[in-house]
């Protein structure tokens, strides 16, 4: 009987400059994983089971888990293309905490519709499922973006296009850049950080928040690393996003004391990271971050870098 598992990593929303339209995957320098994962088979009636250190914190009822919403949702669009579905018995092993700030939502998004698509025998292209999965994310957080699903699918650190293909630009990655990242152990609701931004920006941050994306973009294509991590400062969220989180302003003077490039909010927060150009100075903010940035058991902490992989599916061995 055919049974696969799809691994979806976490990533970093915004990366401070772009919001919602730049994103980057993460994998832990030590080799360890860190996403959900989804396993699936053949079974006679739909089911899902919940796993994994953070399946508590979940809805108490399958049902609205955004797993089981992703099958209705692939079975509902294979229909559309005239493709018959079977049941399925889906296991989401809940590995990423919820509010996190580490597209927690789009890491079970992103793993559920890569193992329906390698399931059913890949019916849908990239972009097609990352529409999909874009919708899913809209439905949970309020508001459509891809800066969690795409860099989660496909790895790498993405740029959004706004058009329907491609849906997703990958951009050079910086090979000795290190990321210290920090989840706080509270949990932050997507939807409450993205109702406290105002609607309205006014033309001075509209022109800073193009420059630094014009000049980021150009910088890592021409390899000019400083000048990238130069304008990694976030104009839109972070003004308003970081009196939801305790010790940010500190953790922020201690890390660019320690030398780090860019510090910032990974997406909604309260996941907090520091760029380093070197894997020691990223475990040095690490240890601070551990001792001063964590608030409850739930915390952790990591040295990553960007993988160019995002998610991977295969037999389940
Ligand atoms: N498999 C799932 N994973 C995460 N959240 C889920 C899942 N299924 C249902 N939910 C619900 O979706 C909502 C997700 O909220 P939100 O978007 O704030 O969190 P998130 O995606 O975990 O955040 P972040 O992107 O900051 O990690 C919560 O209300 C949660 O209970
Ligand atoms: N771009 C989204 C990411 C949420 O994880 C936001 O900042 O609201």
């Amino acid at each position: 009987m055919k049974a696969l598992r799809a691994y979806a990593p976490a990533s970093i929303g915004n990366v401070s400059l772009g919001f919602d339209v730049l994103g980057a995957a993460l994998a832990p320098v030590d080799g360890s994983r860190l996403g959900d994962e989804v396993d699936i088979e053949s079974a006679d009636t739909f089911s899902l089971n919940t796993v994994g250190p953070f399946a508590h914190k979940l809805p108490g009822d399958a049902d609205s888990n955004i797993v089981t919403q992703c099958y209705h949702y692939f079975c509902a669009q294979m229909e559309k293309v005239g493709k018959t579905t079977t049941p399925v018995a889906m296991t989401l092993s809940k590995n990423l905490p919820i509010g996190s700030g580490l597209g927690s939502s789009a890491s079970s998004i992103v793993a559920a519709f890569v193992a329906l698509n390698a399931f059913f025998d890949y019916p849908f292209d990239e972009d097609t499922l990352l529409t999909m999965m874009g919708e899913l994310e809209g439905q949970i957080s309020g508001s459509i973006h891809y800066d969690n699903v795409a860099p989660c699918y496909v790895g790498g650190m993405t740029l959004m296009t706004g058009a329907t293909s491609p849906v997703t630009l990958s951009l050079p990655l910086v090979k000795d850049w290190y990321y210290a990242i920090c989840y706080s152990g509270i949990s932050v609701s997507t939807a409450a950080a993205r109702d406290i931004l105002p609607k309205q920006v006014d033309m001075a941050t509209a022109l800073t928040f193009g420059r630094q994306l014009g000049v980021f973009v150009h910088a890592l294509h021409a390899g000019e690393n400083e000048l990238a991590a130069s304008v990694m400062k976030d104009v839109i969220a972070e003004p308003y996003r970081k009196q939801l989180l305790p010790g940010f302003d500190d953790a922020r003077a201690f890390s660019e004391q320690e030398g780090a490039l860019a510090f910032g909010i990974s997406g909604s927060g309260p996941t907090v990271f520091a760029v380093c150009d070197s894997e020691e100075k990223a475990q040095r903010i690490v240890a601070y971050l551990d001792e001063h940035y964590i608030q409850n058991e739930d915390g952790f902490s990591h040295v990553c870098q960007i993988p160019e992989q995002g998610t991977t599916v295969g037999p389940i061995t």
